[in-house]
């Protein structure tokens, strides 16, 4: 029994405000396809077709950052998984919007433009705080319910996530309530597992890796860390990596907002994770190289993925767990070239009969796009902050507001 709302509450021929996640990695200015698209497309698709004029609300990206782009190509790629047309307006609440909003038929669909994109959507405040924006009040009188299905940014405290369901009748998307469902119960799955419980950590946040480890010690025996949040660790220990070299801007940053976290984490919980001991790189002639760990003198290229040595010495330990969860990939695996550590690290755990669960928006991309059967893992979500903040009993404050207006 779900504890709030869902479609199965929601009558049909209603003009409905939906949010849905399809943030997705964007490759020089190209939005990537990826797991997102196809399972937010079931709600979009049983929403139109029970005769709804169905608005939908998504983000792309951070302000500042190369991601942060227009929805138009994501409505494109919607369409192409929906099987209906997703029109698309340039706006999000102004006069085009509420004109493209107005001329929807029963069954029709309509994409708004990146929610980031409007000034009261990105802090973070209360429900009740952006209940009263210009973004929630000027929308909400427009429609008869808000389904929020986006699940892989419901920790996330914005304007479209918690703001209209305190003014709109509010249920879950079937991602929703597949997702909180499932993974509220795998922390506890950790807890009560007897054998070793090891968790895979990468990806290019790395305030959501320091997030895991200091909630799930209790849970997990042994952090697996790569991607950004490994090169942080060890320049935390005192190696000359884990910071910018030539037009990258993603670990200086990272660096400063969680230095201090990191040193305590490596001189007081040292025991817990492993590190690194090897780093891919793309050489002169483009191909994939590797370097140890103790031969760099000085960063001079990034740092794409793990190196062989550092994938041969985590594979025993996810061969001997009794339950491995993932969250973020090890290495820039939309790459080929540096794929490789994502890869045989998510292909171990497919070998053995551990309880597996693979999470990341983004990681959770590596299984189709290298042929790896969902079959051979226990779950796959599409969320990873989300995820991961289910897996260490965190708040996920879209998920609660909408329990809350259901009780
Ligand atoms: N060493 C690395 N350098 C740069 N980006 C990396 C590295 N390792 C992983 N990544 C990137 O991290 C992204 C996923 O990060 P994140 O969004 O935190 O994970 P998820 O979306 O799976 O939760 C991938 O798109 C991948 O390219
Ligand atoms: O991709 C997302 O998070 P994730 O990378 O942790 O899965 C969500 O869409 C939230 O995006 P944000 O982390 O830019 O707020």
């Amino acid at each position: 029994m779900a504890a709030f709302n869902t479609l199965d509450d929601l009558a049909d021929g209603q003009r409905v405000l939906v949010r849905v996640d399809l943030n997705s990695p964007v490759e020089d200015g190209v939005v990537q396809d990826n797991h997102r698209f196809d399972r937010y497309a079931e709600t979009v698709r049983e929403l139109a077709d029970r005769d709804n004029k169905v608005v939908l609300m998504a983000h792309q990206g951070r302000p500042g950052r190369d991601d942060f782009v227009s929805l138009d190509q994501h409505a494109e790629i919607l369409e192409e998984y929906v099987g209906k047309p997703i029109n698309f307006v340039e706006d999000i609440y102004g006069d085009d919007a509420i004109d493209a909003i107005e001329a929807l038929d029963a069954g029709e669909i309509l994409l708004l433009e990146n929610t980031r994109m409007a000034d009261d959507e990105l802090p973070e405040k209360a429900p009740e705080e952006h209940a009263k924006s210009d973004f929630v009040q000027t929308l909400s009188p427009y429609f008869d319910a808000f389904v929020n299905d986006a699940y892989s940014a419901a920790h996330r405290a914005h304007a479209s996530t918690v703001g209209f369901a305190l003014e709109l009748p509010a249920y879950a998307g079937r991602v929703m309530e597949a997702e909180y469902e499932y993974n509220t119960g795998v922390a506890e799955r950790a807890r009560e597992t007897e054998g070793q419980v090891t968790m895979v950590l990468g990806g290019n946040k790395s305030e959501d890796v320091i997030s895991v480890v200091n909630n799930l010690g209790d849970a997990i025996d042994t952090f697996l860390i790569g991607g950004l949040p490994g090169e942080l660790f060890l320049r935390a220990e005192g190696y000359p990596v884990g910071m910018d070299v030539g037009d990258m801007d993603l670990l200086d940053d990272q660096w400063e907002e969680t230095k201090d976290t990191l040193e305590d984490l490596v001189e007081n919980r040292r025991d817990e994770f492993e590190l690194p001991t090897d780093f891919a790189y793309e050489d002169a002639a483009d191909e994939r190289a590797e370097i140890a760990l103790a031969d760099i003198e000085e960063k001079e290229t990034g740092y794409l993925d793990i190196g062989h040595d550092t994938i041969e010495s985590y594979v025993p330990i996810i061969e001997d767990s009794e339950a491995v969860f993932v969250k973020g990939a090890v290495g820039v695996f939309e790459d080929e070239r540096f794929a490789d550590g994502t890869v045989e690290l998510i292909e171990a755990i497919g070998r053995t009969d551990c309880f597996s669960v693979v999470g990341g928006g983004d990681t959770a991309r590596t299984l189709s796009m290298y042929g790896l059967s969902e079959d051979n893992y226990d779950h796959i979500s599409i969320a990873g902050g989300a995820y991961l903040n289910a897996l260490t009993g965190q708040e996920l404050e879209a998920a609660e507001v909408l329990i809350e207006q259901a009780n």
